[in-house]
This record gives structure tokens, C-alpha cells and sequence, in this order.
């Protein structure tokens, strides 16, 4: 716009009014500023607010700066300019007029009254107060979000749930990055139990809050979904009362523009929704589907699953959280991304976070590289926070960084921090004896009152399946107000008028979980057999549905009965945890809380539910003979057994469950098997007399996991671990225990993260096993020198016959080692070196070796750079060779030139069956000329 022009805004005014009539709206926002800028007085004011509709009152607004002239009506544009949030329909016609403020404007301040800003602007103060610490109840406990927070392994997932690899920044949550589904509107984060999600989302809020997340949504609604179970089944609201009744109130909003704003743009508003996992099923009785309309009154879960599947407020954002195995359907999902906790990175930067003292983090340090064990357990935030906790516990009490010394389990770290708590509640020790010697069964015998009423309270939630406690209810477990500080229970984010929090529910669900097993051990009333009455629920075998999209699914259930969640992961937890507090470890303390004679029935009774229904569990498992092998593919539930049994520490029913498994391969793939449990399953294949092949791809064991099942490795013939994030050290332990006991047959590492200096470790593997006859490494780290060591130690293996290599970056310096292993190999039929940078030069090597080889009969060279040069020396191959049935050459950059040197070659070839060669250089008129010979695919 040229300023130059006398009377140009004046002009613009004229000619776009039918615009601006039509499009602006928040008119007080306007008068506001005109008004401090001293451009219209109070009495003008007071002229445009008596015209009843917008559209008069801008006009009016119109009038009135076109009579103050130029500089008012500039200072009015600018005032769309500056605020542009509340001005968003405008700004494509600030940009059609060029405005450009001139500098007597530009200096002039505009301060946004307009209620979309200063909504948004609440909601970000709010949220910066609610997410600035990490709660738990005692104000001195509590720990800044910003001091403790540190990333975690976050794996992106596709629809056919393969991996996509791992997102670099919480930044890459909300954008395009690895959306497999831009239809969908929903981020979808699902992880175990105290993995993080619910810190990852309250680090989102915390960002957004400080306007440091990347995203341009002016509004952020979070909710626990827990809490749309909690209304009554007939009740019926609105989606303006959850938005703004639930979460935030925007206030000096009469004409209701906030909400307008939000359904005319909801692609500005962005919503968090927690621990999906925790929604009850009372949905069957609501026969109305979905709400449509934003006006419209329906039950809270319904309007929930609408804005889900993006009926209501189509466009907006939705981050949804869920422990894993609560399946959604993929038409509303966005992009999938599984947290896997922290790896050992993560984890040296969480023990920098929570020592500040460089001699107790090395103490730390020490304890837990002792403890490959402790270290996959602290891969699990949750608990990593809780053995830092108790190590911190320790060192104020006894001045030690020595955690007991005993097998460390689940349940002793609950244990350790039951402990910590308790000693909260009791009086404390005279000074002297500060670093006193107070023991463990002092603290629990001393706090056994509270401890009994907490951990009846977590009983009572388990069974309601309610998990918010109102103060009723806690005092009626006889917790008083002075309890409360222990730390068991932290406020939810609800506060009375007073400002003292009204409900409370435990730090976290698996907390409640440990303390209701507690419950069940100490109770003294109900019959010793109640002790098993989660294991019945969950052996009741139940398909999961895939909630909220099933709603119309009828169940069986009776009005107003309160259904399990969508998981019962809470149950077997207390199942597990059960277990831990019943096992011989335990007993002195445990004889310590309850009477001997009912201890030892619990305990009898225990053992003998768990052997009779290990027994049955194993028997029943689905077992296949494949290839005179015996195979059983076990459940995620096999795993949880496993976990029950290592707690119990009991050898016989370890034994029982070993010995129970008739096949001799097992496969726990896609169990989520995470490190820690690497000593569980240890614990049991310990006892196995027979060998068994072990198949665990896809799963999160790690580093630590490998190191957990060393004792185990002297059993087994198949070890697979692809896709584990294994690092060379995990590769260290396979070569020490393979090459020990040289029973191997088939090794498995494809997609970890190897490097040469593994590959060399996998080379001697392969040069001192010599049953070995499978080496899957693909997609791994290896380049030219561990190529070339591992071709060196296949050319010495005779009983080697398969080996993948995919992915790698060997080169044509690889590709030449792998000829000359090739060249006289007796017994090497399935090779692939596919996408490993191989170009014609190292394509050549290969083609001349394989001349004098006999053996090779499918080979994969898929995604190099082979050009016609490596085609004479492929014909030459193809006429001589006699053994070779399949050869893939897709994805390289052969012509038509280079096709034809294969073709006729092949004419002259009857052992091949085909060769593939689709995804070269080729048009499609040039591939018809190729359809006589039918053995070259370009399909
Ligand atoms: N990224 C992190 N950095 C630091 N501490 C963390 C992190 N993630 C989790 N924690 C710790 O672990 C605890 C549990 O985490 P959180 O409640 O987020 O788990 P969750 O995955 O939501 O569990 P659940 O599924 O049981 O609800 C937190 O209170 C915190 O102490």
C-alpha cells in the first residue's frame, strides 16, 4: 500500500467496508484500542455499543475513524494486524491490500482485549501452573518438571504396526513427520505402566504453555479420560461445559466468540487425552452413536468419542494415550508411537538429573552397572524413580548407596519405597541417630496402621474399579488428614474453595496396584482363598474390543454394573505383586504384619494355584509341529506368568513351568518383552533340561536383557533378536556364551544396532559354531571392514547355508570379500546382499566368483547401484551357472541394453527360475519386448 497517497486508508475503508462488515468480529477489541489510542472518546464508544448487531456496530466503527481521517483509519487497520489471532478471517485481506504500518503507526501500541487471545493466554498460565512440577502430595517433595524431565525412546509405528524408526524430538509429535495416515486426526502414544506417557504429555502442556512447542493451536483442552467414566449414565452435557466447565473458563466472553472461534477453527485447538486404558466400558446402554451437532446435550464418553473420531470438532488435534495392547482403529490414527523408556543414554542423564553430587551419582553408577538387572528395570521411569528415590532414602538414613542385598524385584523396589514412605509417617529418629540403623521391619511394624489403611484403600478402588478417592472415603479407611503428606496419594488436579485439594487418587496405578496385593496379604477377615481373586479375573480369557469404535457392541453386562477397564494389566500387576510379598524373601518381614498361621495358608494356597495353573497354562498353549520341530507361539499372558513366577523366587514352579513346555522353539515375538523380564524368563529356561530355540524378535530387551539371559544361552539352538535394540555389547555376551557351548544353529540380530566391532564378534561366532547354518544381521551399522570379516568366516563355515546382510553399507570392498567367499563355498545357498551401496565394480567380483560356486541357489542383490557394466559379466554368469534358481536384482539401474545381455543368456540357462529385475531403468514399452522370456519379472 503506498502511503505517499493522501487518504489511502481512508480510500481502502471505503472500498472493502462490505468485507470488513461482513468479517469482523470482535469489535471490542477494536474499541478498546481506538479508545487508549485516543482516536474515538467515550461517547463514541458508547455510539457504536448501542447498535445491537456486530455488523452495525462496525459500520458505525467504520464511520466514525473515516471521519478522523487518515491516521485513525491506518491505526484501525493495524489493529487487525497486530492481533491477528482474533482477526484470522482478515488477514488474507491484509495481505491482498499490502498493509504495511507506516513508522508513525507502527510505534503505536495495540494491546489485545480480544476474549480468543486472552482465553488462550488463561489457558497457558493455567497450564504453566499445573505442569511446572511433578506432582506428588508433600509441597517439598515435589520436583520441577524442567529439572527432572529426560527424553525417552519414543518408536514411531505404521498401520501394519512395522517400525518406522524413532522420533529425534517431541517437536517431530505433533507435525507430519512419519504420518501414515493423514485422514486420521489422532497422535496415538501407548507404552507400558509408568513408562512416561503421562510426563511426556504434561512436557507437551508444559511447552505449549511457555509457547515452545511447535504448533500454531491457540487453545489446549487436556483430560484424563478416566474422568468421563465418572458421570452418572444419564447424564447429559454439552461440548461447551466440557470444554469450558471441565477445563477452562473463558471469562469477558458475552457474544460467546471463544466458542465460535473454537468451532469455526478447530484446527487451532489441540487436545490431550490420558490413559485411555482407564475408560470403563458403561457404554452399551447409550444406543445414540456419536454427537454430531456441538449444541447437542449427550453423555460425556460419547461426546468423547466424537470428537475421537472427529464428528465434532473436525480438524482439531487429538494426542490419546493408552497402556500397550489397547488397540484402536487405524482410520482415526494419525501416526502411532510407542514409548519404550529410557535407554542407557537416557538413563545416565536421569541419574545427572537426580544426583547433583558427582560422588553419589558415581555411588549410583557403580550400584547399577553391578546390576544388569536393576538397570533393565530402571528402564521403566516409574521405577527408575523409585530406586533413586530409595537411594536417595538410604544415603540421608544409613548414608549408603547400597541397596539391600538381595535378587532385586518388583516388588522389593515397592517394598523400598513403602519404606521411604513410611518413614515419613513416623516420628522420627533422635538426631544422633539420624544415619541410625533403624531397619526395615522396624519402619513397616511401626507404620503397619497406616500402611494397612492405605494399602485398604488401594484394595477398594481395585474393586470398585474407581481409582479417584473422595475425603469420605479415604477417612472411612481411617486415614486422617495427617496421613496424607506420607506420599501415597497425590491430589487431583481439583480444588475446593478453601484451595485445599477434594480428591485424591495414588502417585500412580501401579503403586495402588502394590498396595492392594498388600491388602490382600494382611487382611485377617475374608477367607485366605480371596488372596486369588484377581488371578480368576484374569484367567477369564477376554478379547479385547477395539474401544471407543465399538460402542455399538451389546455386552452382557446388568445396568449400572461397573465393568473392568480396558485392560486388566492393574490386575496382574497386583497378581504379580502378590506373588513377590507371599515369596520366601519375604517372609520375615511379612511374619512381622500378619499372623504366621494365616501367612503360611496364604502361602500354601498361593503355591498351589500357581503350580496347578502353570501346569494347565503351559499344557494349553497352541503348539505346531513345523519342519520336525515342535513350535509354540506363547501370549503376552505367558509373560505375565513368567513375572509371577520369578517374584515367588520359587525354583519348583519354575521348574514345573520349564519342563511344562513340551516344543523345543519357542517364539515370544511382539510380547513386549522389555529388558527387565529378561531375568524372569532367565529364571524359569534356567530349569530346562532339553534344548530350545528361542525366538524374541521385536521385542525392547536390550543390552541389559542380553546380559540377564547369559545363563540361558547354554540351551539354546535358535537365539533371534532381531529388532531389540542391541548394541555391540549385547553382541560381546552372545559370542562369549555361543562360542562356549557351540550348539547354535540359528542366529537372528537383523535390525539392532551393530557396528564392525560386532561384526567381528559375529564373525568368530560363525568360525567357532559349527552347527551354525543361519546369520540374519541386516540393517545393522556394518560397513566394508565388518563386511569383510564376516565373508572372511563364512568362507571357512561349512555348515552355514543362509545369511542375510540387507541394509548394510559393505560396498564393492564388501562385495569382494563376499566373492571370494562365495567362489568355492560348499554349503552357502541363500545369500542376500541387498541395499548395501554394491555398484557394478563390486557387482563384477560376485558375478566372476560365482562361476566356480555350485552351491548358491538364491541370491539377493535388491536396491544397489549395479549399471549395464556388471551385465556381460551376469550373462556370462547366467550361461554357466547350473544351481542358481533365483537372482533379485530389483531396484538397480540396469538399461534396456543391460537386460537384453540377460535375456539371452538365460536362454541358454535352465536352472534359474526367474530373475527379477523390476525397478530398473526401463520404460514399459521397452519391458513388453521382454514377455517371450517369462523367467525375467519386472512385476
Ligand atoms: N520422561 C521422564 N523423565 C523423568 N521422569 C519420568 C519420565 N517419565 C516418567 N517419569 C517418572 O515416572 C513416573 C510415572 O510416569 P507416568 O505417570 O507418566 O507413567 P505412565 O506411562 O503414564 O503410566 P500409566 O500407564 O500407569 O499411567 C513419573 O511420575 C515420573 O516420576
Amino acid at each position: 500500500m503506498d502511503h505517499t497517497e493522501e487518504a489511502q486508508c481512508v480510500k481502502v475503508l471505503t472500498y472493502h467496508r462490505e468485507l470488513l462488515v461482513s468479517r469482523l468480529r470482535s469489535v471490542q477489541c477494536i474499541l478498546d484500542n481506538l479508545l487508549a489510542g485516543e482516536f474515538l472518546c467515550e461517547e463514541d464508544v458508547e455510539i457504536v455499543q448501542r447498535n445491537a448487531t456486530k455488523p452495525d456496530q462496525v459500520r458505525k466503527i467504520l464511520e466514525l475513524v473515516q471521519c478522523k481521517g487518515e491516521q485513525a483509519c491506518e491505526y484501525f487497520i493495524f489493529i487487525i494486524y497486530k492481533v491477528s489471532d482474533a482477526y484470522i478471517d482478515l488477514q488474507p485481506w491484509l495481505k491482498e491490500i499490502g498493509f504495511c504500518p507506516s513508522s508513525d503507526i507502527a510505534v503505536k501500541e495495540v494491546v489485545n482485549t480480544d476474549p480468543i487471545s486472552r482465553y488462550s493466554e488463561k489457558m497457558r498460565r493455567e497450564m504453566s501452573r499445573d505442569t511446572h512440577f511433578i506432582m506428588s502430595y508433600g509441597q517439598q517433595q515435589e520436583t520441577r518438571l524442567e529439572d527432572l524431565y529426560t527424553d525417552t525412546l519414543m518408536e514411531l509405528f505404521n498401520e501394519s504396526n512395522e517400525s518406522l524408526g524413532f522420533m529425534e524430538s517431541l517437536d517431530q509429535l505433533l507435525g507430519d513427520h512419519k504420518v501414515f495416515n493423514p485422514q486420521g486426526e489422532i497422535v496415538y502414544v501407548v507404552g507400558d505402566a509408568g513408562v512416561g506417557k503421562s510426563i511426556l504429555l504434561q512436557k507437551v502442556q508444559n511447552l505449549w504453555s511457555k509457547k515452545e512447542l511447535e504448533t500454531d493451536t491457540i487453545f489446549f483442552f487436556r483430560f484424563r479420560c478416566r474422568m468421563f467414566s465418572i458421570f452418572k449414565e444419564t447424564e447429559q452435557i454439552s461440548l461447551r461445559d466440557i470444554l469450558f466447565k471441565y477445563n477452562c473458563h473463558p471469562d469477558h466472553d458475552p457474544d460467546d466468540e471463544v466458542f465460535d472461534y473454537i468451532l469455526r477453527f478447530p484446527e487451532k485447538v489441540l487436545f490431550t487425552f490420558d490413559g485411555y486404558d482407564e475408560i470403563q466400558e458403561d457404554l452399551d446402554l447409550m444406543n445414540v452413536l456419536e454427537v454430531v451437532s456441538p449444541e447437542a446435550k449427550a453423555h460425556p464418553l460419547q461426546l468423547l468419542v466424537s470428537l475421537l473420531c472427529g464428528k465434532l470438532l473436525k480438524g482439531s488435534q487429538k494426542v490419546l494415550t493408552a497402556r500397550l495392547g489397547v488397540e484402536i482403529r487405524n482410520n482415526v490414527i494419525r501416526k502411532k508411537v510407542v514409548l519404550r523408556g529410557f535407554s542407557p543414554a537416557h538413563l545416565k542423564t536421569y541419574i545427572n538429573l537426580h544426583f547433583k553430587e558427582k560422588e553419589h551419582r558415581e555411588l549410583v553408577s557403580v550400584q547399577l552397572d553391578a546390576s544388569p538387572h536393576l538397570c533393565g528395570l530402571c528402564s521403566t521411569p516409574l521405577f527408575c524413580w523409585i530406586v533413586f528415590k530409595s537411594f536417595k532414602h538410604l544415603h540421608t538414613m544409613h548414608d549408603s548407596f547400597n541397596l539391600p542385598d538381595t535378587r532385586i524385584t518388583l516388588t522389593n523396589i515397592f517394598l523400598l519405597l513403602s519404606e521411604v514412605f513410611l518413614s515419613h509417617s513416623i516420628s522420627p529418629a533422635p538426631p544422633l541417630l539420624k544415619k541410625s540403623t533403624r531397619c526395615t521391619l522396624e519402619t513397616f511394624r511401626e507404620g503397619l496402621k497406616t500402611l494397612v489403611a492405605f494399602a485398604k484403600l488401594a484394595l477398594q478402588g481395585m474393586d470398585r474399579v474407581s481409582f479417584i478417592y473422595n475425603q469420605d472415603e479415604i477417612s472411612a479407611c481411617g486415614l486422617s488428614e495427617e496421613d496424607l503428606p506420607v506420599g501415597f496419594l497425590k491430589p487431583v488436579n481439583e480444588y475446593n474453595a478453601s484451595g485445599s485439594p477434594t480428591n485424591f487418587e495414588f502417585l500412580h496405578i501401579t503403586l495402588q496396584s502394590f498396595l492392594a496385593a498388600f491388602a490382600l496379604v494382611l487382611d485377617e477377615q475374608d477367607a485366605a482363598h480371596s488372596i486369588l481373586k484377581f488371578f480368576t479375573v484374569c484367567s477369564r480369557k477376554r478379547e479385547l474390543p477395539c474401544i471407543p469404535f465399538n460402542f455399538c457392541i451389546s455386552t452382557n453386562s446388568k445396568p449400572g454394573e461397573k465393568k473392568p477397564l480396558a485392560t486388566n494389566e492393574h490386575l496382574q500387576f497386583t497378581n504379580l505383586f502378590l506373588c513377590g510379598l507371599l515369596s520366601k524373601a519375604n517372609i520375615s518381614l511379612m511374619e512381622c504384619l500378619v499372623s504366621p498361621v494365616l501367612l503360611k495358608k496364604k502361602r500354601a494356597l498361593l503355591k498351589s494355584y500357581l503350580s496347578t495353573s502353570v501346569k494347565s497354562y503351559v499344557k494349553g498353549l497352541p503348539y505346531h509341529n513345523v519342519d520336525e520341530s515342535r513350535k509354540v507361539h506363547v501370549l503376552p499372558n505367558f509373560l505375565w506368568m513368567v513375572r509371577c513366577i520369578f517374584e515367588t523366587g520359587s525354583k519348583e514352579i519354575a521348574q514345573i513351568a520349564a519342563k511344562g513346555i513340551t516344543a523345543n522353539f519357542i517364539k515370544l515375538g511382539y510380547c513386549n518383552v522389555y529388558s527387565g523380564d529378561c531375568t524372569a524368563l532367565n529364571f524359569v529356561l534356567q530349569h530346562r533340561q532339553k534344548l530350545l530355540g528361542v525366538d524374541m524378535d521385536n521385542n525392547i530387551i536390550g543390552d541389559y536383557g542380553i546380559k540377564q539371559l547369559r545363563p540361558s544361552f547354554c540351551k539354546m539352538t535358535v537365539v533371534r533378536f532381531c529388532v531389540n535394540q542391541l548394541s555391540d555389547s549385547s553382541i560381546e555376551v552372545l559370542a562369549e556364551e555361543l562360542c562356549k557351548h557351540k550348539i547354535v544353529e540359528v542366529l537372528g540380530l537383523y535390525s539392532n544396532h551393530i557396528t564392525d566391532v560386532g561384526a567381528k564378534l559375529v564373525a568368530r561366532i560363525i568360525e567357532e559354531c559349527p552347527k551354525l547354518r543361519v546369520v540374519k544381521i541386516g540393517k545393522n551399522k556394518i560397513t566394508s571392514v565388518g563386511g569383510r570379516n564376516l565373508a572372511s568366516a563364512i568362507q571357512k563355515s561349512s555348515s552355514i547355508f543362509d545369511v542375510g546382510m540387507w541394509g548394510n553399507t559393505i560396498g564393492d570392498e564388501g562385495a569382494e570379500a563376499f566373492a571370494e567367499a562365495l567362489r568355492y563355498h560348499p554349503s552357502l545357498t541363500n545369500l542376500s546382499l541387498s541395499a548395501n551401496g554394491i555398484t557394478s565394480h563390486g557387482g563384477k567380483f560376485l558375478m566372476e566368483a560365482l562361476k566356480e560356486n555350485s552351491v548358491l541357489r538364491i541370491f539377493w542383490l535388491v536396491q544397489n547401484e549395479l549399471t549395464d557394466d556388471v551385465a556381460p559379466h551376469l550373462a556370462e554368469l547366467v550361461k554357466v551357472n547350473t544351481t542358481l534358481t533365483n537372482l533379485w536384482l530389483i531396484n538397480n539401474q540396469l538399461t534396456l541394453q543391460g537386460i537384453n545381455h540377460i535375456a539371452e543368456a538365460l536362454t541358454e540357462n535352465t536352472a534359474l527360475k526367474e530373475i527379477c529385475v523390476k525397478g530398473n531403468q526401463l520404460s514399459e514399452e521397452e519391458e513388453q519386448q521382454f514377455v517371450a522370456e517369462r523367467r525375467l519379472r519386472f512385476h
